[in-house]
Parts: C-alpha cells; structure tokens; sequence
C-alpha cells in the first residue's frame, strides 16, 4: 500500500516531520487533539458510516482506556506503556459484554441503549472514589522512549501521528478485506447478510469491539498527553460530538472522519477565543453553531464534507484477474439424482393457511418452475424452503439433510444460493465486490488477518473468481462500476453470479423475470440455461409463463396453498386445473 501511493506518502510524511519545528506548540497540541479525535471518528466511520450501527457511548469507551492508564500509571506505579495493553483489553471485554447483550436490538433501539451505557459509564467514572472522584487523577506520567521524555507537545505529536497513520493504514485494509466487505453489506438487511452465510450478530459484535478498540486507543492517548483524567471530558456530550464528527465529515469514508475531527477541533478552539469576546454564554452559543454546522451539512452534503471532494472510495485499484489459483470446489452430484424434497410442507400465519402439504421433488441438475396465481402460496414456499420462514408442518431434505430447522446461514454452506424478488445488491460496491461477497463462505479470513493485510493470497483467488463469474454473465469490462449505474436486467445477472460465486449445488430464483424487458428475458433465460448446462440445479418461483414454458425441465403449479399440477410444460400448458386457474393467460 505505501508503495502504491509512494509519492503522497513521502511527502505527508515529510509534512508530519517539520510540523513541530514550523508550527507553535498551542498548535501542535491542537493537532494531537486532531489525531486523538480522527482515531475515535475512524472507529464511527467503520461502526455507523459502514455498518449501520448509531453509537452515542463511543466517549465512554475512550474514558474506559483513559482511565485505565491513568490508575496503572499514576495509582499504581506501573509503566505507562503497560496501560496500552491494558486500556485496549479493557475497552474490548467491555465492548464484548455490552455487545453480546445489546446488538441484538436494531435501530433507534440500538441508538438509545448506547445512550444509556455511555451515561451509566460516565456517571461511574465520577462516582468511584478509586477514580478521584469528580476531581479525577492527576500526575499521570508522561511516555518515553529510549529515555527521551514525550511531555512537550512537539514530540507527544510523532506518537499520536503514528498511531494516526497506522490505524488508517489498519481499518483501510480492514474495509478492503472479506469481513470489510461482510461490513459495508451489513446494510442490506439481515436476509441479505444471512443469504450469503454472514453472520450478522458477529460482524456487528466485530465493528463494535473495533470500535471501542480505537477508542480505547485514543483514550490511552489522551491520559498521557493531559496527564489528567476526569470525568467531564469524557460525558455523553463528548460522545455526540464524537458522532457529529463522523457525519459532518462524511461518515462513509475514513478521510471523513480526519476532515469532521480537524474541523471540530478548530472550530472549537476558534470559539473558545472569539465567543467570550462577544458574549458571557460563550458554552451555550458554542453549542447552537455546531447544531446550526449539522443542519447545513445534513442539508447540503448528505455524505458528509468528504463527498465535496473527488470521489476516491475504499476500492482497491488492481487490474481485475481472472488468472490465479482456484478456490477449492464441491463436487455436485450426479445429474438426475435425488437432490431436495418437500415432504407435507405447509406454513400458516394465524388463521390463513398460505402453504398446505406441498410434497415435490427436484433432481440434480434440473431446472423446476413454482408457478400460481397471486396469493398461491409461491413466495411462501421459496421462503421455507430457503430457510428464511421455518414452516408449521413438513420437512425439506437437500442432499439428505434435514434443512428445516437449519438457520439460512448454514444453507450457503451446504450449496444453497438464492437471489432475489427485489434485487439486493450494495449500490455503493463495485460489481467485483459484489460478487466477490458471494465467496464470503468459501473463505476464512478474520478482522485481524485483513486489517493487518494478511490476506492476499486468498484475496487474489476471491477476486479471480469473482471476476470468473463476471465474464459468465458478459459483465468483466464493466467490474470496477458501481452497481448503482445498472440496469435492471444486468443487476440481476449481477445477483445471480454472485451467487455462482458462492459455489451452489442449487440457485433458487425469486421471480428473476419480473421487471425486466423482452430482450433481457431472452438473455436471462440463455444465461440460466448455461448455468443449468454447466451441472448447477435451477428452482424458480415466476409469474412469467411465457419464461418459464422456454426455459424449464417440469412445473409444480400452485392455488390457495394448495399443490395443484405437476408436470413438463406440454403437460402443464394442456392440464384444465391450470387453465382454470389462468383464465386469459397465455397458456
Ligand atoms: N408474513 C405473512 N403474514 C401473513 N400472511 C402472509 C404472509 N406472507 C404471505 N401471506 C399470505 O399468504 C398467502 C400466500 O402468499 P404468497 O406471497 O406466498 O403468495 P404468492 O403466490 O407468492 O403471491 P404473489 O405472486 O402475489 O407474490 C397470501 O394470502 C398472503 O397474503
């Protein structure tokens, strides 16, 4: 990475070494503030920004590491390079406990439990004698190196810039790796995540014990730079505006949050100087402006300061691939053999019965239509059988194990791919990265391995096959663009190849027909029918008939829950219980 922007690199770092000898210490230490602050803003960046989680507590992780530092150093006698170890461990475990309690809650819940810890923390930190108390700690000692005293300013400066550099160099890789990618999916909903054999829970458990990691850092940071800890610096208050740091600087990108902390930090020490000039309640007039800054950048810059600037995004700039090792395959079985079963499957939903002991069979390498009128009970039996509805009665069997009481986490594992009614991609991804989430299972790297860039290797193999299943659908030149700048039908056939990419035994297809043109219907059913050829066994739910008589092997037709034909197209198109139940269509 410091190679690819050697240029840039060199020169910041030569602007990082003369900073102390150019600029005064007052703003030096402005700087620190800078540093210490972006650190806790990254970490927001990573939590709301990327994974959709609203965390107004992350102060009381910083008060956490601050704290810890301060009593093994200054109480205890320790050294204060011990408290790094210490505040980080600390900020974790309570991250972890707090995490597995509360992130099973979702949106402003979520929001307003942080609320409540980051309070209870703070309250505590004033109320523990042990902890000074309302009057805090003090003498804590300064770090040193080598013999050579931190204390000034100036020199405290290189520490904060290092910790800086390697914590961006850190979470960028992070966000580039396969659990970034698991991140930054987190906000396409939990059927999304679930479907491609993320655990949602844990990712969420990761960004938040990350995030509290960093805080913790900057709190270590902060007890050794003031050589002071109290409680005030470290309130609910604080952790808004660490918030508001986040989104004014663009909450999307790690640059956003240097831009909202540098801009917070100045703002705030210009205030501190202009306001008492002006008037006696400078504190309460500090705090409408940063309130009137939110509203303008809400208003004028939804993605924060950063989106103002040229677009640069977390993708990586390599030449897309095709050439490296493959990642290991399943063999899939042999074509015509048993492969699922829906046996007596029926599901209700309080006094409606919208699946009613459905029994079908589809064979190895078939292609198997689920075909009604609406309100037939189709998406409800792709539901169940999909895992994402458990059913009231009845089993499905795949490859002989019983899937129904199965979490549709595990059905990716076992060769179970789906796509969607409403296509689920992530608009902000490149189409590379879309795909190459589908491979999310059939890889292992952790957050430590990709933020500390131990994964290229496997990375090389994911983005080959990626690119693999890109050329599958005619899509390879077009990689590197957002997803966004697609047309229906193409978003589509990027959904399907992410699920190629997963490697499937079979792909259940919600209504992959629905919205699309004449023309893209055509190239959708030739790119099934490849997929069908090449061993991969095809079961749709459409409402299309015209599609579905060109394309598939038998129909399983369904009315009011109820199984009602079953059969080859011919027998379908000629079988008088359907025509009864499509009066007017085109069969
Ligand atoms: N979550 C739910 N809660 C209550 N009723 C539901 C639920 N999901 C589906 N239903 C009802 O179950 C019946 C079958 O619905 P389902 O969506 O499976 O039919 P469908 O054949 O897929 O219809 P369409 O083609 O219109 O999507 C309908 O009467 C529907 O209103």
């Amino acid at each position: 990475m410091a190679i690819r922007y050697g240029l840039p690199s060199l020169a910041l770092l030569m602007i990082v070494a003369l900073a102390p000898f150019v600029l005064g210490s007052f703003y030096i230490a402005i700087l620190n503030f800078v540093g210490i602050y972006s650190i806790v803003a990254i970490g927001i960046v990573i939590l709301t920004g990327s994974g959709g989680l609203i965390s107004f507590g992350q102060s009381a992780f910083v008060g956490l590491g601050a704290y810890a530092t301060a009593v093994l150093s200054a109480n205890l006698g320790f050294s204060p390079w011990l408290g790094l170890p210490v505040a980080l461990a600390l900020s974790a475990l309570t991250a972890t406990i707090l995490g597995m309690i509360t992130l099973h809650l979702s949106g402003h819940y979520l929001a307003l439990v942080t609320l409540a810890w980051g309070m209870v923390i703070t309250l505590l930190f004033g109320n523990i004698e042990e902890l000074g108390g309302h009057t805090g700690i003090s003498d804590i000692p300064a770090l040193s190196i080598a013999g050579i005293s931190l204390a000034p300013q100036e020199r405290y400066f290189y520490l904060v810039a290092a910790c800086l550099v390697l914590v961006v160099i850190g979470t960028t890789c992070l966000m580039q790796s396969r659990q970034g990618r698991a991140i930054r999916a987190l906000k396409g909903g939990e059927t999304l995540v679930t479907s491609l054999g993320i655990s949602q829970f844990r990712i969420r458990l990761g960004i938040f014990v990350i995030s509290a990691l960093l805080a913790g850092l900057a709190g270590w940071l902060y007890a050794h730079s003031q050589r002071y800890v109290g409680p005030d610096p470290f309130s609910i208050q604080t952790g808004i505006e660490f918030l508001l740091m986040a989104v004014i600087g663009g909450s999307g990108h790690i640059a956003g949050a240097i831009i909202g902390a540098t801009l917070f930090t100045t703002l705030h020490s210009v205030l501190q100087d202009l306001l008492p000039l002006i008037t006696s309640r400078a504190g309460n007039i500090e705090k409408i402006i940063y309130g009137c800054l939110f509203i303008l950048v809400l208003q004028h810059a939804r993605s924060g300061l950063v989106g103002l600037l040229p677009r640069f995004g977390w993708r990586k700039r390599e030449p897309v691939s095709l050439a490296a090792e493959p990642l290991e395959r399943r063999s899939l079985p042999k074509r015509g053999s048993p492969l699922l079963e829906v046996s007596g499957l029926s599901k209700q939903f309080g006094g409606l019965t919208a699946v009613d002991n459905v029994n079908f069979k589809v064979n190895a390498g078939e292609i198997v239509a689920l075909i009604g009128p609406n309100g037939a009970g189709k998406s409800t039996t792709f539901n169940l059988i999909s895992g994402a509805l458990r059913p009231t009665k009845g089993t499905v069997t795949f490859a002989g194990q019983n899937l129904t009481s199965e979490k549709p986490l595990h059905l990716v594992k076992v060769g179970v791919a789906r796509t969607f009614q409403h296509v689920k991609l992530r608009p902000n991804m490149s189409l590379l990265e879309n795909v190459m989430l589908g491979a999310y299972s059939r890889t292992k790297t952790g957050f430590l391995a990709g933020a500390l860039h131990l994964d290229a290797t496997v990375e090389k193999q994911v983005r080959a096959q990626a690119a693999l299943a890109l050329q599958r659908i005619g899509l390879l030149d077009r990689a590197d663009d957002m997803v966004s700048s697609l047309p229906l039908g193409q978003q589509r056939a990027v959904e399907i190849a992410r699920a190629l990419a997963s490697d499937p035994v079979i792909l259940l297809l919600d209504e992959p027909a629905a919205g699309l043109r004449r023309l893209e219907k055509e190239q959708l059913s030739h790119l099934l029918k490849e997929i069908s050829a090449a061993g991969v066994t095809l079961l749709l739910v459409e409402h299309d008939m015209e599609f579905v008589m060109g394309l598939v092997d038998r129909i399983i037709m369904l009315d009011f829950g109820k199984q009602r034909a079953e059969g080859t197209p011919e027998e379908i198109r000629s079988n008088p219980v359907v025509r009864e139940a499509y009066l007017g269509g085109i069969i």
